[in-house]
């Protein structure tokens, strides 16, 4: 126990180094202070979700391992352990699309949060897990959360001239009806995006 809790610690502090650095180079992208998105996570909480899908011999395609959601953080850093077998989809114009793992490296989902954070800019990617029909499946999510108490709208770096396009929510709040509510794709930034 004490030599998983040892290669947790590692691993976590180390990808969340990354996700920092990427969060860095996403705000710079959008023509924003670098430090705008890192300061939001930085020292905040990391969640760690490790799936597993064990192998579905009958009719696989009509089981799904993971409803179709949304991440309700900031950034999703997931690696999976078997990469040859495929596992995650993603929605793009209403169409599935199978998202190939490659071996040691990391897939990059954008939350909720920074979608809302950037008025938009960056989508929160709406994502399902298939399962396989012979072979197990594990998966492994880092979550980059802000603060709880952090009230999560639209950052006016993000902005210049746009109209705001979502309402300001308690974080908190949004994480509790996240999880009390079934996954369900998209709904829950839906419903915080003004009509325009
Ligand atoms: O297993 C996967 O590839 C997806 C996992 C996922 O979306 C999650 O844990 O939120
Ligand atoms: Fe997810």
């Amino acid at each position: 126990m004490k030599f998983i809790r040892h290669s947790v610690d590692v691993y976590s502090s180390e990808a969340r180094q990354l996700a920092y650095r990427l969060l860095e180079f996403m705000a710079r992208g959008a023509g924003a202070e670098p430090a705008s998105l890192r300061a939001v996570f930085e020292g905040q909480t990391q969640g760690m979700r490790v799936n597993y899908y064990p192998p579905c011999r009958q009719q696989a395609d009509r089981v799904l391992g993971l409803t179709a959601h949304t991440d309700a953080c900031g950034l999703t850093l997931l690696r999976q352990k078997n990469y040859d077998v495929q596992g995650l989809q993603v929605k793009k114009d209403g169409k599935w699309f199978a998202v190939k793992a490659r071996e040691g490296a990391f897939i990059v989902n954008v939350g909720d949060v920074l979608e809302i954070m950037s008025n938009g800019k960056f989508k929160s990617v709406e994502h399902r897990a298939v399962i396989h029909p012979t072979k197990q499946r594990i998966s492994v999510a880092l979550f980059q959360h802000p603060c709880g108490d952090m009230v999560v709208g639209p950052l006016p770096e993000f902005m210049k001239g746009d109209k705001v396009r979502y309402r300001s929510t308690n974080y908190q709040d949004y994480l509790k009806q996240f999880y009390t509510a079934k996954l369900d794709g998209r709904m829950h930034l839906e419903r915080l995006k003004l009509e325009q």
